[in-house]
């Protein structure tokens, strides 16, 4: 698990470090960090180091006088003045000072521009020289390395354009939002995250990594039978969307549930004929999947408490998640940004723009722990606290994913996991499934290749 950290938590925990270790040089660690990654990105061209006016200027002309060593290095400061010390080291090392005009001229003999205008004071855009000089950068195709976080870029919110974009972003301490929440991580490339001694408290937003699905991941043991696994009970789909059962179904079967139960309208013949092993009707079982393609049925409640009936705990996903029981401590409702937008009586922008608190608050005032689903997969526990998915690529953005993935999380719910685990677990392995198998295969086509996914992770833990 990475701990993510604000713009204010960083320098809170920078603060800290400064009072028990005065006088400490962290800018001349960070500014070592910067150069080491930028000899392994482009061994000796020449590169160009464009500087802003405060401390994250002072990481990249530390940076620049280090890599002036070995190496042709130009500085462009980007606001005429800049971090003095860092100014005087750069010239010293012999590094050639250039205006915006000159930066633009130098780009096609460099092999690597370092981006040190802005890191965590970094405002959202940029001033019109800068966002020609990033466009520039864009259209060449050329390595950017930025310090801290791609300058334009919001350290907490990722709100920004113009901004740079980095192919690697070298960062201290703990990863800030905007490397971890899309659009902006896509715009941080490949981030470094570089211990410089400076420690961060425990956060309330971390990011999970395959080795925590690795280790939450419900493996059978030589003693467990099919109700030992889990028993997971689907009540999905409709005359209309009967396929979100089938969906459901393929992601807990191939997630590895013990059983699974099917008590919704679609016919009998058309889930078995796909899943033989599935028991027709309803029944006990150890979670309960509901809301996928229903449609905006009117029998929502009465569905949901014939499920409370067989089932502690649920997956609540689609038209279900308007139909709540009061308090669901426990449960999971799977939403995306516009149902989440229902729930709260705001509008989808309002959730894009700040996702982890809305989150949050559906999970505080339902007792749930709510995933938020979209190219960053959120999930917020009553309590608090904030676990980001294992990413993966868009490929998955398709109808389809959202019923595969309840069925996955309602597995590993049966299995006995908390539901935050199972969230995090079934968005993450739904996202490496995407990343193994590159290119637009169909959410059922993915559900199939998970249990390959999931036999490497077990066997690697
Ligand atoms: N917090 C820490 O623990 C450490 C911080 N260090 C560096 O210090 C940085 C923070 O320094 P500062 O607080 O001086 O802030 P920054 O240097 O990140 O940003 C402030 C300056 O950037 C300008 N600016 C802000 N947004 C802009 C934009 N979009 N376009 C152009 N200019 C913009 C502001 O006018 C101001 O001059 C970190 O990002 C990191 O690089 C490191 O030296 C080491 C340790």
């Amino acid at each position: 698990m990475r701990a993510v950290v604000t713009a204010a938590g960083m320098r809170a925990a920078e603060q800290r470090f400064f009072d028990a270790n005065p006088g400490v040089d962290l800018m001349g660690r960070a500014a070592r960090a910067v150069a080491r990654v930028a000899a392994e990105v482009n061994t000796a061209g020449q590169v160009l180091v464009v500087a802003g006016r405060g401390n994250n200027g002072g990481d990249g002309l530390f940076a620049a006088a280090i890599l002036a060593a070995h190496r042709r290095v130009l500085v462009w400061p980007a606001f005429g003045r800049t971090h003095d010390a860092g100014q005087a080291a750069a010239r010293a090392a012999g590094c050639q000072f250039v205006d915006a005009l000159g930066a633009l001229e130098a780009l096609p003999d460099c092999g690597l521009v370092i981006d040190a205008v802005a890191g965590l004071g970094s405002r959202p855009g940029l001033p019109q020289a800068l966002a020609t000089f990033a466009a520039a950068c864009d259209s060449s195709a050329i390595d950017v390395l930025s310090v801290d976080l791609p300058s334009g870029l919001d350290a907490d919110s990722g709100a920004g354009q113009p901004s740079f974009r980095a192919t690697r972003t070298v960062t201290f301490a703990a990863l800030k939002p905007c490397h971890v929440a899309q659009p902006a991580a896509g715009r941080c490339g490949r981030v470094h995250v570089v211990d410089i001694g400076v420690e961060v408290a425990a956060t309330q937003l971390r990011q999970a990594e395959e080795a925590d699905v690795a280790t939450w991941w419900p493996t059978p043991t030589a003693s467990s039978d099919k109700y030992a696994r889990g028993v997971v009970l689907f009540d999905t789909g409709s005359a209309r969307y009967q396929g979100a059962a089938l969906l459901g179904i393929s992601g807990a079967l191939h997630a590895g549930t013990g059983m699974v139960r099917y008590a919704g309208p679609v016919h009998s013949g058309l889930i078995l004929t796909r899943y033989p092993s599935v028991v027709m009707g309803d029944g006990r079982a150890q979670a309960a999947v509901l809301g996928s393609g229903w449609g905006e049925d009117e029998g929502a409640s009465g569905r949901v408490s014939s499920a409370r009936l067989h089932a502690p705990v649920a997956v609540v996903d689609a038209d279900a998640l308007y139909s709540l029981p009061g308090r669901i401590d426990g449960w999971l409702l799977t939403p995306h940004a516009g149902e989440l937008a229902r729930l709260l009586g705001c509008s989808r922008s309002h959730v894009e723009s700040r996702p982890v608190s809305c989150a949050r608050e559906v999970a505080r005032v339902t007792g749930a722990t709510v995933l938020l689903k979209g190219a960053t997969q959120y999930v917020a526990e009553p309590g608090g606290r904030v676990t980001i998915a294992v990413p993966g690529p868009h490929w998955s953005a398709q109808a389809g994913s959202g019923d595969v993935l309840a069925g996955i999380c309602g597995a590993l719910l049966a299995a006995g996991l908390p539901a935050w685990q199972a969230a995090v677990a079934g968005s993450s392995v739904q996202a490496m499934a995407a990343a193994r198998n590159p290119g637009p295969y169909p959410p059922d086509e993915l559900a199939r290749r998970l249990p390959e996914v999931i036999a490497g992770l077990v066997a690697a833990d």
